[in-house]
């Protein structure tokens, strides 16, 4: 009896101090650097690049102990360090980052994660512009809104926000995009140098880049994991399987033509979802001890919300949390690291334009 409760005892006591060490690691500097993209700089040959991290609860024990993986925190750091050199940048060349929108249509959802963008580039001192254009526009006064953002040298970053209306040419238009502006990181030369060894572009992706930052800042080591990405999206899927593939991760890309999906992803160390329908992943689809990073983001019916609706994930979360070792939540999870990572990435193109280290 009393040997019982000493391990049950034990049990509680390390996994609160695995939760605190959790914790500080979320807030600690980041890998992938609000300044430069330092994955680049992985030698083969060295111990381990992530040993510069302090390690994780997770890495060290490989425990379940089923973490939600705490995006607010780790935006709320990001931003305040992005701030930071906004701030310094001012003072020392008076010059401000500025991000240019192009927002076509009525769409709610897009003039709510456009509202999210430019309430978080005021918060850190960056200059937003917003082209709104009607949903009936034609495809030359879109790309004339790009181009008005690629002549204009107060503006560092450009975004179209997707999707656009059925009628018009996405990739002509985003094509249009500077590639020095390109901040999404959707242009071909940038998804082209992200899928090349050995070549940087000048931008990753924001979404792909905060699902690393989750895992990084967890404490993982992705060298040899097997992770399964949901989703081929050019916004998610598709450039996460190539950062995580970057980072020495062993990757299966699963799509809408996957037989057996759940086969693949049952095997995965690491699952990031990228559907856009909730309910997708269920908790069978996952592997005891897994890590998972949800994207996805869908607005469902709530009567009890004065909004009326609620969002959530791909992932079955109730299902997830028995088994993983951590999850993202939706909401609070990649999200708000995604807006950061365009807030981060505008930082960069700036700091590029002027020479400004
Ligand atoms: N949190 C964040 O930062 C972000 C969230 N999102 C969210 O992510 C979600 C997806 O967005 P987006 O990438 O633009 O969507 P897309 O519709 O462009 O991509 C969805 C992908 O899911 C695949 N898919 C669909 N059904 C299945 C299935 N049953 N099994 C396996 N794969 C399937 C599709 O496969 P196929 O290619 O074969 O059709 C496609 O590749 C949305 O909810 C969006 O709001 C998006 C960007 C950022
Ligand atoms: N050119 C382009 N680039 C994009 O990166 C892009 C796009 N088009 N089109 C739509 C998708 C979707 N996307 C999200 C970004 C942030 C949240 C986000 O911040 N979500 C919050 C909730 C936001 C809310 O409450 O409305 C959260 O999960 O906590 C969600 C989704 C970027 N996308």
């Amino acid at each position: 009896m009393r040997i019982a409760l000493a391990v049950g005892w034990w049990r509680i006591a390390r996994a609160k101090i695995a939760h605190t060490k959790f914790v500080r690691n979320l807030i600690c500097r980041p890998l992938l650097s609000v300044d430069s993209p330092d994955i680049w700089k992985i030698n083969p040959g060295s111990s381990s690049h992530f040993s510069s991290h302090p390690s994780s609860n997770f890495s060290a024990s490989n425990e379940k102990i089923g973490v939600v993986l705490d995006g607010k925190l780790i935006a709320n750091d990001l931003k305040s360090r992005i701030a930071g050199e906004v701030n310094e940048m001012k003072k020392a060349i008076g010059k401000t980052p500025g991000l240019g929108i192009v927002l076509v249509g009525e769409r709610r959802d897009s003039h709510t994660f456009i509202r999210t963008k430019v309430k978080a580039c005021n918060e850190v001192g960056i200059v937003s512009v917003v082209a709104e254009l009607p949903n009936n526009s034609k495809e030359g006064d879109i790309c004339d809104a790009v181009s008005r953002f690629n002549d204009n040298p107060s503006v560092h970053g450009i975004i179209v926000q997707l999707p656009l209306p059925k009628h018009l040419d996405e990739e002509k238009i985003m094509n249009v995009v500077s590639v020095e502006k390109d901040v999404d990181g959707f242009h071909p030369l940038n998804m082209g140098n992200l899928a090349i060894a050995g070549r940087e572009p000048l931008f990753i992706p924001c979404a792909p880049k905060a699902c690393l930052e989750l895992l990084l800042r967890y404490g993982m080591d992705l060298r040899g994991k097997k992770a399964a990405v949901v989703g081929r999206s050019k916004i998610v899927g598709l450039p996460t399987s190539l950062l995580l593939q970057r980072h020495q991760a062993t990757v299966s890309l699963v799509h809408a033509f996957t037989g057996n999906p759940e086969k693949v992803t049952c095997q995965a160390d690491i699952v990031v979802s990228d559907v856009g329908t909730p309910n997708t992943i269920r908790g069978h689809w996952l592997k005891p001890g897994a890590v998972v990073i949800d994207t996805g983001t869908s607005s469902v019916e709530d009567p009890k919300r004065s909004s009326g609706y609620r969002l959530v994930g791909d992932v079955c979360y109730d299902e997830a949390i028995k088994k993983v070792a951590a999850i993202t939540p939706v909401p609070g999870g990649v999200g708000p690291v995604t807006i950061a990572m365009l807030l981060s990435n505008t930082l960069d193109s700036a700091k590029r334009c002027y020479d400004f280290t």
